[in-house]
């Protein structure tokens, strides 16, 4: 009897799968890629593989059937794409405006904010948000930024001339205090006493995100919902927008009684600065003639907490491990620093000193190169389309795939090699296509706080230097993690020893 319904289920499985996707299935057999089984596809390839295991089969792959790969991830149609001139089609395309399955895993915490809202509702939200990210707003993010760099290398003084550690749990609370202060107008204090449980929780719900894209059980939100895990996501999924909801309504209160123009630089007594931030500016915001609800904002706040720091903490340690590793441009770097900046290790910088800062720059670029925090790019596709001629069925995902490109020796010249110099555009011959180069994304849909990264980048990492001589311990290689945001499986270590002038 258990035979006949297994051989039933089996039927109906089949069935079912072959009915939904037989289009799909129609349009696949002009693509190439790993052949698969029936029903579960490449999934048990790909699936709970190490970080090293999973880039390593990409790599295969792409050597094997090229750069738009198709695979099937059990019934997920998903194609994998390394050729600028198919990225340059998906991301100019107003048809290719939804993000892929993956961005699921943040909207229980972030619902639809900017990063994962689509349709009208995205278009909308992006008018509104752009105008806090002009450079008369930016301007006044420098004096957060110097501030937390220098919180940063005060505590890291005492790690000074002691040998190896992992810096990235380090900067990570500094960018969340950067983010904090600059999104909500909260002084966290993290970096000072590492008890403030929301940076904590943050750093937590981060992580649940970043690893249920690699685990089998919790890929799947009806075998995710039985485990522990679920339940503490939970949990701090309630504690952060509670924090949040207190926030926006306080900071509500005060824009009541006061505008923020006539409002002044201070502290209040919940830790609120009076100054402008990310927030204030969503609180007087209109859309369609209207103020945002507290849960519009709620979704836009959250966003930027979690886009806003493992991204520039992602390239702030990748970037210091570089320094470290490359010592003519570790002195290169410092040269232009002391040039512009001068001798006093202590001089808050300035927006015009940060803009003068190019080689760092070129350094920055290079390494988001190498290590884009953002490794992979997804777009999910809502109607059947074209890409230069192949047609791709609809619900398939699109997966962009930066760090593969960075590493093709068809698109940059000894791609493995750390070259800042290879984008200077005065001296570099080479003519790149803007689409092979992607960290920030490219198209509507890219990266809205990049002007903010980058001077946030400059300004932590040159604070870094002016204070400290950088050194990796001797044979240490990162293992890259492709998380929603890149990592290192152990740690981003460096050494540092005081900056003698
Ligand atoms: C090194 C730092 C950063 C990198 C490399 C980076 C990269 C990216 C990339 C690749 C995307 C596109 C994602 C996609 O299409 O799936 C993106 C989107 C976005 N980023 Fe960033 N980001 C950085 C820092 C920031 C910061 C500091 C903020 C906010 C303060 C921010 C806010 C956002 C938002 C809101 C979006 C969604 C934009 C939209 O869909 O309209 N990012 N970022």
């Amino acid at each position: 009897m258990f035979g006949i319904y297994f051989i039933f289920l089996i039927f109906f499985t089949c069935f079912y799968f072959l009915k939904k996707h037989y289009r799909q299935l129609q349009l696949t057999g002009q693509f190439n890629g790993p052949p698969g089984l029936p029903i579960i596809g490449n999934g048990l390839e790909l699936v709970n593989k190490s970080p090293i295991e999973f880039i390593k089969i990409i790599e295969d792959y792409i050597g094997k059937y090229g750069k738009f790969i198709r695979i099937w991830l059990g019934n997920q149609l998903v194609f994998f794409m390394t050729d600028p001139k198919d990225i340059e089609v998906v991301l100019t395309s107003m048809q290719l405006l939804s993000k892929s399955t993956e961005y699921d895993f943040l909207k229980p915490w972030l619902n639809t904010g900017l990063l994962t809202s689509t349709g009208q509702k995205w278009v909308k939200r992006r008018k509104v948000l752009t105008p806090a990210f002009h450079f008369k707003i930016l301007d006044d993010f420098i004096e957060v930024f110097d501030k937390q760099s220098s919180i940063l290398t005060e505590n890291l003084r005492k790690l000074q001339g002691r040998g190896k550690f992992n810096i990235f749990p380090i900067t990570a609370l500094c960018t969340l205090d950067i983010i904090g202060e600059t999104a909500m107008g909260i002084s966290f204090n993290s970096q000072s006493d590492n008890n403030s449980s929301y940076i904590k929780n943050v750093n937590e719900l981060a992580d649940i995100i970043h690893r249920r894209s690699y685990d089998f059980i919790s890929r799947y939100d009806i075998l995710f919902k039985f485990t522990p895990t679920y339940r503490r996501q939970q949990e701090l999924i309630k504690l952060l927008h509670d924090f949040t909801d207190k926030v926006i309504v306080a900071r509500r209160e005060k824009l009541k009684n006061k505008p923020v123009s006539q409002q002044t630089d201070d502290t209040n007594d919940i830790g609120t600065k009076k100054k402008m931030a990310l927030l204030d500016l969503l609180l007087q915001a209109t859309v369609d003639g209207k103020p945002l609800t507290n849960e519009d904002i709620r979704e836009e706040i959250d966003t930027f907490m979690f886009e806003g720091h493992d991204t520039t903490n992602s390239a702030i340690a990748f970037t210091l491990y570089n320094i470290g590793k490359y010592k003519y441009v570790q002195q290169k770097c410092f040269d232009e620093i002391k040039r512009v900046i001068g001798d006093d290790r202590n001089k808050p910088i300035t927006m015009k000193e940060l803009n003068e800062l190019k080689y760092l720059e070129l350094v920055i670029k290079e390494t988001l190169r190498l290590y884009p925090s953002v490794p992979l790019i997804g777009r999910e596709v809502v109607e059947e389309m074209k890409i230069n001629e192949k047609i791709i069925p609809k619900g398939a995902n699109l997966i962009i795939g930066p760090y593969f490109m960075a590493r093709d020796p068809e698109i940059w010249t000894n791609p493995l090699e750390f070259i800042p110099e290879r984008f200077d555009t005065e001296t570099t011959a080479d003519k790149l296509n803007p689409y092979a180069y992607i960290p920030f994304s490219a198209g509507s849909r890219n990266c809205i706080g990049q002007k903010f990264a980058m001077l946030e980048l400059k300004s932590t990492v040159s604070k870094m230097l002016r204070h400290y001589f950088i050194s990796l311990p001797r044979n240490y290689q990162p293992e890259d993690c492709l998380e929603i945001v890149i990592k290192s499986k152990n740690g981003v270590m460096i050494q540092l020893d005081e900056r003698v002038y």
